[in-house]
């Protein structure tokens, strides 16, 4: 397990009495896809805001590349390169493509105090960054973000997090508000983000998605893991069941097909 980014060893998250996350153990490997499967409820939120170093677990110990680690924050995390992607922010719509690529770290040119945004650098380099991760369509860095699908908006959130060095991304639910074609296009990113040596982390309620690009599943019920497998390991029908919470989805199909 040399190789691990980040391991999770045995870590509880109480608030109060709520136990929302319990004895979790998971682990987090370079160029590999972990798939984090859960339901509403099932405390995936909660792990995020760990992984992220929001929160410190209440127990439990956090390993980062080979060394037991407790983040200050989540500015000590995103510094060791563990960068989180929320489903429906991290662009500014009314902004340009340039702009959303850098916030705020932008090139300059001239020297301080007269230096400004170097705005057709930072432009070159986020539609040269976009065109490699597929995003064709873009080739304008002064387009506005507003105009980008929200598939594109995903690839140009992970894109800016791999230019940036992340090493470890967090996905949180990027697929869960698109379409088909939209959503391709984001899992497509991923599997060129996990080809570069991220090692990734992808939220989800959508087995289907996670099937498609996983290499390890891990399945969240009410704050425990309930299952851990490879891929190949399990079918889809298996991961619906788990993810039911044990529930027989063909029962709850046939219930269904009664009522029509
Ligand atoms: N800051 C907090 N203070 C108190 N309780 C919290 C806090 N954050 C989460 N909880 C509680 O912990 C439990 C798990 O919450 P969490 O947000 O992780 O899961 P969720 O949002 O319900 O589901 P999921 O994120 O899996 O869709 C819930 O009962 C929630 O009320």
């Amino acid at each position: 397990m040399s190789n691990t980014l980040m391991e999770l060893r045995n870590v509880d998250k109480f608030f109060g009495s709520t136990k929302a996350l319990r004895d979790v153990s998971m682990a987090v490997q370079p160029g590999k896809i972990l798939c984090l499967l859960g339901d509403n409820g099932a405390g995936k939120s909660t792990l995020i805001k760990v992984l992220s170093g929001y929160h410190q677990p209440t127990r439990g110990k956090i390993w980062f590349e080979g060394q037991e680690t407790r983040f200050s924050g989540p500015r000590e995390a995103r510094q060791r390169g563990i960068a989180t992607v929320h489903q429906n922010v991290g662009s500014i719509p009314l902004m340009s493509v340039g702009r959303n690529f850098f916030l705020g770290a932008e090139p300059v040119r001239g020297r301080w105090p007269f230096h400004s945004i170097d705005t057709q650098k930072a432009n070159a380099i986020a539609v040269e960054q976009m065109q490699k991760f597929g995003l064709t369509r873009v080739t304008d860095g002064d387009q506005l973000v507003g105009t980008m699908s929200g598939g594109e908006r995903q690839v140009l959130a992970i894109g800016r997090a791999m230019y940036f060095g992340a090493k470890m991304l967090i996905l949180d639910e990027p697929t869960s508000a698109l379409g088909v074609k939209e959503a391709s296009i984001v899992l497509k990113m991923m599997r060129i983000a996990r080809r570069n040596g991220a090692g990734i982390v992808f939220i989800t309620h959508n087995a289907r998605h996670a099937m498609s690009v996983g290499d390890d599943f891990c399945v969240l019920i009410q704050g425990e893991v309930a299952a851990r497998f490879k891929r190949d390991e399990k079918s889809r029908e298996d991961v619906l069941n788990l993810m039911a919470g044990g529930e027989d989805m063909t029962e709850l199909e046939d219930d269904l097909e009664q009522i029509d």
